[in-house]
């Protein structure tokens, strides 16, 4: 194995600084290796929300239960959750159906010296299995699905998630009011201008994220997380257009 193979963590993400064909931005091997330069360096806010699962995790997970991470990437989120659970009768899973997602997240995991096991599965969320979640996580996933198609995910994880268990939703939102769209959009960019994308980088990759990653308003997230199931909506976190949110179902 080459040094690189194992710290991909280490690789900047330079994927949009040359003239690109516009086309649409896919979870593959470029985009995999590069990632957590990626993110850090793209989501406001990422750095903090990582380890505030953690926090959260350690607060709802219950024994004999079981904690889920749906797009999982590298597993940022899946180690979080795992510090987090204090109980070697809860299993924890993992969820992405990008391959070279997975691949690298199976490094992570082995690399991360603690005892509770992962188990990663190569899949659509829409479509894995959910029973007796204490507390799942969609850390920035719910935005890649489909519209019309996130009811349903989120009635499935409500149905499966026990009295008293939770959902950690972030996402990337969108404002109705155009003036606060329009500032909060500036204050991304220059927030990835400061991290030192360049003009030609945060165009392209718009464009590429433009038909992908769909973002709603806030108030669309919390009716849709309560008709889905979930007694308590809550934010917990947010930072320009990006927000995090704490669905609870009641004890
Ligand atoms: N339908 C789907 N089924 C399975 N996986 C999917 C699907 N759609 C998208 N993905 C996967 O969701 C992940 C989204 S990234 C999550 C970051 C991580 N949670 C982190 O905390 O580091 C967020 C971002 O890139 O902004 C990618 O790995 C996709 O392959
Ligand atoms: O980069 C952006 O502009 C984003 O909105 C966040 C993002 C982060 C990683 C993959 C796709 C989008």
């Amino acid at each position: 194995m080459s040094r690189t193979d194992r710290s991909p963590e280490q690789q900047t993400d330079r994927l949009f600084a040359t003239e690109r064909q516009p086309e649409d931005f896919r979870f593959d091997a470029a985009v995999a290796r590069v990632f957590p330069d990626m993110i850090r360096r793209s989501v406001p806010g990422y750095t903090t929300i990582i380890p505030m699962i953690e926090v959260i995790t350690e607060q709802y997970a219950q024994p004999n239960s079981n904690c889920y991470d749906l797009g999982c990437s590298l597993g940022a989120s899946t180690l979080a959750m795992r510090h987090g659970i204090s109980f070697d009768s809860c299993s924890l899973v993992g969820v992405d159906n990008s391959e070279a997602m997975i691949e690298r997240c199976e490094h992570h995991i082995a690399l991360d010296d603690h005892s509770l096991p992962v188990s990663l599965r190569c899949e659509n969320i829409q479509e894995t299995e959910l029973t007796n979640a204490s507390v799942t996580t969609l850390n920035f996933t719910l935005q890649f699905v489909p519209p019309e198609q996130r009811s349903s995910l989120l009635s499935k994880i409500a149905d499966a998630t026990r009295p008293g268990g939770a959902l950690i939703l972030s996402e990337k939102i969108r404002f109705d009011c155009e003036d606060e769209q329009t500032i909060q959009t500036r204050l991304h960019h220059e927030f990835k201008r400061a991290n030192g994308y360049s003009g030609l980088e945060i165009s392209q990759k718009r464009s590429a994220i433009e038909q992908v990653l769909i973002p709603e308003t806030l108030d669309a997230h919390k009716q849709r997380l309560k008709d889905a199931g979930f007694d308590r909506v809550l934010v917990w976190y947010q930072c320009f257009n990006f927000v995090s949110m704490l669905a609870i179902k009641a004890d």
